[in-house]
């Protein structure tokens, strides 16, 4: 395998040094096949996704496994949970092995796939987890991602297998009597439009009931999407209480508010909704405290046809992974709430030791697996969904100018993406 010089980078935005890579690893020395002149750019461990959406099998017209990790790798990461909601559903050995299979024949990013709680996403058996956990694709997160496991003895019985498995449970904290119909955030905003409320109690009642049955398991909980002010403080006080419990915020909540409501375009429809501009300054502060312990993309293609129709018969979701690192430093490092070790926190070290990867997250230094992220943070760009490696084109920021691009990506050593192209 070749080596590479990269010199003059600052790991984790500090002093400029050269980093040497060779056989996959960050090595001593300065004697390289290839010498990368990487002044300016910002060393960052690769990121970690706990919450992606591959569309493959099912809805290949969406998203594959390929044109994912592509988009993945552009956007900095190195490895990807692909969440169970497919077409079929990834509730048993077969299809986790195959995504498993698929994203390593790829090579662009380690796909790890999510396995379902219960059988076909369907809220009232518990799916085979200790068989997907013992197959070759190593299941170490279960979730039930779109729905809620919302029956409370079904989720307090997959909490406790979980811990006989050392696995993590991620909720979709929705309960689905209270969202029935909902279309956007209840508020004055959807009332004043003429949508069904989707309340943030909705939400936080899960999250409270889910820590409390954490608490009587001992099982480790994830919170997916956390989207309001509420539950950022019950997520507070559960960590005080010392309930294993971590949770994620997707960079569209920090972004973004229900005032995109008044265009009616359903690009800005998702699952949890935008909610308020006070919810979103909430949660920006909990993820700079840790509150919050990282950011996770919901990366959600749609086809055009699913999205360009009527609000209420759109479906929910957005384009993420090449836009996150973008949004995190336009809400959180310019702001002055994070600086680039946190920016190595939030997407990187902390996603890794929730999932439990022990080759990801690492420290950038001499011996470690050189999975790394070279970011420009100079750089401003426009989005445009049309020029995004997904096949679907649903993106938020379409037209935005925001701030930091991801210039290279490095998977144990090779380069995955380099100004803007992806190469496996
Ligand atoms: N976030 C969304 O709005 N949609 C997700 C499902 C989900 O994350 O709940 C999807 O699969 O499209
Ligand atoms: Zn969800
Ligand atoms: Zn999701």
């Amino acid at each position: 395998m070749s080596s590479l010089l990269l010199k003059g980078v600052r790991p984790y935005g500090e002093e400029p040094t050269d980093l040497l890579v060779q056989d996959g690893l960050i090595a001593e020395g300065t004697d390289a096949d290839e010498v990368v002149d990487a002044t300016g750019l910002i060393a960052l461990p690769g990121f970690i996704d706990l919450h992606t959406h591959l569309r493959e099998p099912g809805r290949e017209d969406t998203e594959t496994i390929a044109t994912g990790s592509a988009a993945a790798a552009l956007g900095g990461y190195t490895a990807v949970f692909a969440m169970a909601n497919t077409d079929p559903v990834a509730d048993n050995a077969v299809i986790v092995e195959h995504v498993w299979r698929r994203g390593r024949e790829v090579g662009l990013v380690d796909v790890y796939p999510v396995g379902a709680v219960t059988v076909g996403l369907a809220g009232e058996r518990l799916a085979e987890l200790g068989t997907m956990a013992n197959s070759q694709a190593q299941v170490r997160m279960f979730s039930d991602d779109g729905h809620c496991v919302a029956d409370p003895l079904l989720m307090r019985r997959a909490l406790e297998y979980s811990t006989a498995l050392d696995v993590v449970i991620a909720q979709h904290a929705e309960e689905p009597r209270l969202t029935v119909g909902a279309q956007a955030h209840e508020g004055e905003r959807a009332a004043r439009l003429g949508l069904a409320g989707w309340p943030a109690a909705a939400e936080e009642a899960i999250i409270a009931r889910d820590c409390l049955l954490a608490r009587q398991t001992g099982a480790r909980l994830h919170v997916c999407h956390v989207s309001t002010a509420g539950a950022a403080e019950l997520l507070r006080w559960a960590k005080a209480q010392g309930i294993t419990v971590s949770a994620e915020v997707t960079p569209h909540h920090l972004l973004l508010d229900d005032e995109r409501l008044g265009t009616f375009d359903p690009v800005n429809k998702v699952n949890p909704p935008l909610r308020t501009a006070a919810d979103a300054k909430v949660l920006r502060e909990a993820l700079a405290e840790g509150v919050l312990d990282c950011v996770a993309t919901d990366h959600a293609p749609h086809a055009a046809q699913d999205k360009d129709c009527e609000w209420a018969a759109a479906r929910p979701g957005m384009l993420g992974l090449q836009t996150a690192l973008s949004v995190v430093v336009a809400t959180m490092v310019e702001p002055g709430l994070l600086d680039w070790r946190g920016v190595a926190r939030v997407m990187s070290e902390r996603p890794a030791q929730i999932a439990g990867l022990t080759d990801q997250g690492r420290p950038i230094a001499v011996g470690e697996p050189a999975n790394l992220t070279l970011v420009d943070p100079a750089a401003r760009w426009t989005v445009r969904g049309g020029e995004l490696a997904s096949i679907a084109a649903n993106t938020p920021y379409e037209g935005m100018e925001l701030p930091g691009r991801v210039v290279t990506t490095l998977l144990r050593g090779k380069v995955t993406a380099h100004d803007g192209k992806a190469r496996s």
